[in-house]
């Protein structure tokens, strides 16, 4: 397979469950599952996608079992899987491959078939991450479309369609739960009724006895917030969500609707439909859990691009929230397997147009003197140089305070979501396409350690707390390590979360591919 995607081509057939080699010791405690999700397999027949989020997803997992651990992985069996197998080739669309179901169709039958379907029928080739409604697990993309999934086979089940249950065309693949086992989401719905709007969706806990689909079935829809153009609603990847409020950025890194309608027509993918605006806003908006409605503020900060929240919360009447944040819409074009297969010299040169993250903490004052001079900063939090400056017309503009510099796909002890919090476990991002450093950093302190070795490509680590925890870290971080040299093979890290040592690792015979998230899954 190729070097940097690592297509696992000969993976293709079916699952492995593999024996492992162990060194170190791993808690006894230690009980469950690790389950993620991410591409595994860029070629099909003769046919390569163009972007790495495009991939065939791949699913995989580590169980721990009284002091045993056991690896499995399985191509998701999704519609466009199973399409793409049966052709031989690529015949679904992805984010950045359009496909077209008949290479000898001509400009007519292309036509046609496009009016046909006003709107595509989006792929359910769920690569993104795992969730979990109630007992029950979800793989999912930013479609329409998620796949139920067996924890312990890793089969693939029945495909949800969240159209048939909310008005969503698109939706998120990191959502939030509450500590009475529901899930929240958030998603677009595009033209419905004449309107573009972003929809948060709260999906009951499924509970035993239930029937098929019950938690979608009593799917409701907490919040509608319009897009502020009925044509170009903004793209998100995630949001944030404290114990009151949800937190939603409306930022300036568009869809653009129109071009969407057209682009198989036009021959271009998916991913050309999002346009950066530079020139345009960010908005905040804060959602009252409670009373369902947006708050009327308008908080807004200057042009930025985020996919991943770390955590919001509370305190003296505001509201924190740290992003992972970036100046502008590279970070995607970054992902292109043409770009990815640069030598490190070339990717040196093109690398230096990427812009690279920052974590960045904003503070949202709830209240303020409505007598107050305007250009004043309404903050009254201490520790922290995050400002929020009163401007006219019920503007508030938001400058973040700076926490940490290039971090990726953060991680939390998600006990602490919606609440004040320390730490962030997170990758460190260097100036290369691949992962080669895991880091916690202590928002307390400013102070980071950070695990690195020779040859390692670490996944975004996972917290799992210990069962007597009493401090925030005290559990362990989980990550699947590839290893880029053939010589030693891929294994599983098993770091204490507290002083970021290493507790153990168990190797695998099999590849591990490199993969986007996850999620552990607790001994029942
Ligand atoms: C159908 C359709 C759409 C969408 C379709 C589909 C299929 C969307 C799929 C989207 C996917 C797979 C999104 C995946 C997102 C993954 C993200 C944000 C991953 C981020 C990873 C990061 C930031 C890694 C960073 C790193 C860097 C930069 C350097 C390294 O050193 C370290 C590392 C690896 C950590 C649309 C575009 C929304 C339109 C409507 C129509
Ligand atoms: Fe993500």
């Amino acid at each position: 397979g190729c070097e940097v995607c690592l297509q696992n081509t000969h993976l293709t057939s079916c699952y492995v469950a593999t024996f492992f080699l162990k060194k170190g010791e791993i808690p006894k405690w230690l009980q469950g599952t690790l389950i993620r999700n991410g591409p595994g397999m860029h070629k099909i027949g003769d046919t390569v996608y163009n972007h790495w989020f495009d991939g065939m997803a791949l699913l995989h997992s580590f169980t721990f079992k009284d002091g045993e651990i056991f690896y499995r992985s399985k191509y998701l069996r999704s519609d466009t899987y199973r399409s793409n197998m049966e052709a031989n080739r690529i015949v679904v669309s992805e984010f950045g491959t359009m496909a077209y179901p008949d290479p000898c169709k001509n400009i007519f039958a292309k036509a046609f078939s496009y009016l046909s379907h006003t709107i595509p029928d989006f792929t359910d080739n769920c690569l993104i991450n795992i969730i979990r409604c109630g007992e029950d697990l979800y793989a999912s993309t930013e479609t329409n479309y998620i796949r139920k999934i067996d924890l312990e086979t890793l089969e693939t089940n029945e495909k949800v369609d969240y159209r048939k249950y909310v008005a969503l065309n698109l939706a998120t693949s990191h959502p939030h739960y509450d500590t009475n086992g529901n899930t929240y989401n958030m998603g677009t719905s595009i033209g419905d009724k004449g309107k573009t709007k972003y929809q948060i969706i709260k999906i009951p806990q499924s509970k035993p006895g239930d029937k098929e689909h019950a938690c979608f079935t009593n799917c409701e829809v907490i919040c509608s917030i319009p897009s502020r153009s009925l044509l170009r609603p903004s793209y998100f990847h995630s949001f944030g969500m404290t114990e009151n409020y949800i937190v939603f950025i409306e930022q300036p890194f568009k869809l653009d609707i129109l071009k969407l309608a057209t682009a198989y027509f036009r021959g271009v993918n998916w991913a050309s439909c999002l346009g950066w605006y530079p020139n345009d806003k960010t908005y905040i908006h804060l959602i009252d859990r409670e009373t369902k409605k947006i708050l009327s503020t308008k908080y807004y900060t200057d042009a930025l691009v985020v996919y991943h929240h770390v955590n919001a919360y509370e305190e003296d009447g505001h509201v924190i929230f740290d992003i992972v944040a970036y100046n502008d819409n590279s970070l995607y074009d970054m992902f292109y397997l043409k770009i990815l297969k640069l030598d490190d010299a070339a990717f040196e040169k093109q690398g230096k147009t990427f812009s690279s993250p920052s974590c960045r903490r904003f503070v949202i004052p709830l209240q303020h003197d409505k007598n107050v001079e305007l250009g004043t900063n309404i903050v009254t939090l201490e520790n922290t140089t995050a400002s929020a400056l009163k401007e006219k017309d019920g503007y508030v503009y938001c400058k973040p305070e700076i926490l940490f510099e290039g971090i990726e796909l953060p991680r939390i002890n998600y006990d602490y979501n919606g609440k004040k919090y320390r730490y962030i476990y997170a990758s460190k991002v260097q100036w290369r396409p691949v992962p080669t450093k895991i880091i916690k950093c202590d928002i307390l302190t400013k102070t980071c350690y950070e695990w690195r070795e020779d040859h390692c490509w670490p996944a975004e680590p996972v917290f799992v707390r210990a069962p007597e925890a009493k401090e925030e870290d005290d559990g362990v971080l989980l990550s699947s390590i590839v290893s880029s040299d053939p010589k030693t093979s891929s294994f599983l890290l098993v770091l204490d979360a507290k002083t970021f040592k290493e507790l153990g690792r168990a190797s695998v015979t099999a590849d591990i591919h490199l993969d986007l998230h996850g999620l552990f899954i607790p001994e029942k």
